[in-house]
């Protein structure tokens, strides 16, 4: 396994807000990794730097050996970055379905129109999206609720099609902002095995927000912690439990997990 995100010396700052200072760490191909601390760390900001949203101040971010630090958001899902964010991003009013053809519509060449008028090109390419679409209902179990407006769904629900919209981008790398947040434990459990599946069934390489230790202990092959836009910890679960920094900044005397 190679490195397939490098982040390095990644410093972002609002006006007099360090929200992120000079953070160094790579995530390998195909595995999970978490990124944990406490409220204002900085972890949704890294992820933002990571999708696009945020341009840090200093350093590099390289996908696949590729610089995507002053990329486009919809460049970095084309290359095959995708991301579901902790605030539900969903068109309430629409279908289940709407929503997750609606989340490739990045990906597509030949735009809405031609798409609805034209035969070809377009319905090749109307073909392979209704294709991704419909992998995607069937692995995160969506079939009963397809034609249902998002809005009438329970947020446990809700939550799985938010990131049934970033998967259906087929990405290679899947960032996830606390998609358990909110979840009660058999909805914690059913999404971690939706991400234990889209790493050994998809072979993705999956970035957790998560603020449940048990979980990203479980689930995670390195973990990243952040404690005022530092890393202050890296490693295997076991090695960042057992890092006395971690310990003291993010636990305070209890242990960690
Ligand atoms: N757009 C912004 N404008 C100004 N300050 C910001 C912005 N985004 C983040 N910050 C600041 O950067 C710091 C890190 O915030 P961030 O949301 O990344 O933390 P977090 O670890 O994701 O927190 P939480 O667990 O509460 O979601 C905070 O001090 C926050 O107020």
């Amino acid at each position: 396994m190679g490195a397939l995100l490098e982040i390095e010396n990644v410093s972002l700052q609002f006006g007099g807000v360090k929200a992120l200072s000079d953070v160094s760490y790579q995530i390998e191909k195909g595995e999970i990794f978490s990124l944990i601390g406490p409220n204002g760390a900085g972890k949704t900001s890294m992820l933002n730097c990571i999708s696009g949203l945020y341009r840090p101040t200093n350093g590099s971010i390289r996908f696949k050996g590729q610089e995507i630090l002053n990329m486009k958001p919809f460049k970095r899902t084309t290359l095959g970055i995708a991301r579901a964010f902790q605030n539900i991003a969903l068109f309430e009013h629409m279908s289940v379905l709407d929503n997750l053809k609606l989340g490739r519509h990045t990906l597509m060449n030949s735009g809405a129109i031609s798409g609805g008028l034209y035969f070809g090109k377009a319905s090749k390419e109307e073909i392979e999206h209704r294709r991704a679409v419909e992998e995607v209902i069937d692995f995160l179990e969506l079939q009963e609720i397809r034609h249902t407006p998002v809005g009438t769904l329970p947020y446990g629900l809700q939550k799985r099609v938010e990131v049934g919209r970033a998967l259906a981008l087929e990405p290679e790398l899947i960032l996830l902002d606390e998609p358990m947040a909110g979840m009660n434990n058999a909805e914690k459990e059913v999404m971690a095995q939706f991400i234990i599946d889209m790493h050994e069934i998809k072979r993705m390489t999956v970035v957790l927000i998560e603020h449940d230790l048990g979980v990203v202990m479980n689930l995670s092959n390195h973990i990243a912690v952040l404690d005022f836009g530092k890393l202050i910890g890296f490693g295997t679960p076991k090695e960042v439990q057992n890092n006395p920094e971690v310990i003291k900044a993010y636990i305070g005397e209890k242990e960690v997990g």
